[in-house]
């Protein structure tokens, strides 16, 4: 679908790249030519990952292990990468989330979804930002948001918070990095299967999350990687501050959270004895 080469040259960070969407967009930015760095807390899985894009592409691929809750960590990571050469595209994917009822978390519960997908998308960004202007050297930054920006959602309210957060990030730092070189814009992907997502969101026996899309489906991968290929390329040039849903249409019937609306209080007890036997 695309040309050859159109991300050729171009150097890519994708934070979370070692599991799920972040390890698929990582597959499909090498095969378009691109450099790519993955980072994430599981060293093994993020060699893992590298070891089978490896086999899959004569493309370079980096592994870097770092908790990008922790800022100096974060700037560790950056000055480490500015040391070989400048990134050029960091993609914010790495978050956070689990089904709970709200009145029902605890300040540590909020801060564990928080501290990666709003902090820990703000610190990268800042750290990349800041190096890109101080070397007069351009920049993309996409983040990988979710439609609950638009409807909300009920059940993952500190997610649906840190996303519409980093959502406002991206329309302000459009405006005040634009005329610095820097697009910021940003993907809100409906239901598509990742081990993180079925797992954290209880996806599997819930018909309702399908049933509800207007095409039948989830996404598939190379979807959302065909989506993020454009925005993050010059061929996406004048595209700055704009989030772009890949849903097939489900945002506009439901949030997604409804069916658990129905949940009784059992079945709620059960899913936080669940948690909290590990
Ligand atoms: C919906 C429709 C979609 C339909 C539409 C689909 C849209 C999806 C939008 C977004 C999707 C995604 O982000 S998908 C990405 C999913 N991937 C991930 O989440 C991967 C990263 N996850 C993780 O690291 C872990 O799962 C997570 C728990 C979040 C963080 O782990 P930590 O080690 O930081 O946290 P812990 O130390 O274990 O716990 C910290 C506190 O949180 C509490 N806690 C932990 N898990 C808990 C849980 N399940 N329920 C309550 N509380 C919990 C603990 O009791 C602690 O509080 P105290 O007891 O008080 O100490
Ligand atoms: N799948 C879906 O249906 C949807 C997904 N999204 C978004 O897509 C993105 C990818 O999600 P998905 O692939 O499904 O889920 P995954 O669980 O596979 O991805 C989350 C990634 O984030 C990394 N991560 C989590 N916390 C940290 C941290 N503190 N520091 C560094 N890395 C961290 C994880 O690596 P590690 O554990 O090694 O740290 C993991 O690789 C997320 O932003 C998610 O919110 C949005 C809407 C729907």
């Amino acid at each position: 679908m695309f040309e050859t080469g159109l991300l050729r040259g171009k150097r890519i960070l994708v934070t979370g790249g070692g599991s799920g969407l972040g390890a698929a967009m990582g597959r499909r930015f090498l095969a378009l030519g691109a450099e790519l760095v993955i980072c994430g807390r599981k060293r093994d899985r993020l060699e893992a990952t590298a070891s089978e894009m490896r086999q899959e592409t004569s493309g370079k691929v980096t592994t870097i292990a770092c908790d990008i809750r922790d800022g100096a960590a974060v700037d560790s990571m950056m000055d480490g990468l500015w040391r070989e050469a400048p990134l050029d595209i960091l993609v914010n994917n790495a978050a956070a989330t689990f089904i709970a009822q709200s009145e029902h978390l605890s300040f540590r519960a909020a801060d564990a979804i928080l501290a990666p997908t709003l902090h820990g998308a703000m610190y990268c960004t800042l750290a990349a930002g800041r190096r890109w202007i101080e070397g007069n050297h351009n920049g993309v930054v996409l983040s990988i948001l979710s439609t609950s920006t638009i409807t909300g959602r009920a059940f993952t309210v500190p997610s649906a918070m840190a996303k519409s957060a980093v959502l406002a990030m991206t329309k302000s730092l459009a405006v005040e990095w634009g005329p610095k070189g820097i697009r910021t814009v940003a993907i809100a992907p409906g239901p598509f299967p990742t081990a993180g997502a079925s797992g954290q969101l209880r996806l599997e026996g819930r018909d309702d999350t399908l049933m509800r899309n207007p095409l039948g489906r989830t996404g598939e991968h190379s979807e959302l990687a065909d989506l993020a290929s454009f925005l993050v390329s010059d061929r996406a040039g004048y595209i700055n501050g704009e989030m772009v849903v890949i849903d097939g249409g489900a945002h506009l019937r439901s949030s997604g959270a409804e069916d658990l609306l129905q949940w009784t209080e059992t079945q709620w007890a059960d899913q936080r004895a669940a948690r909290s036997k590990g």
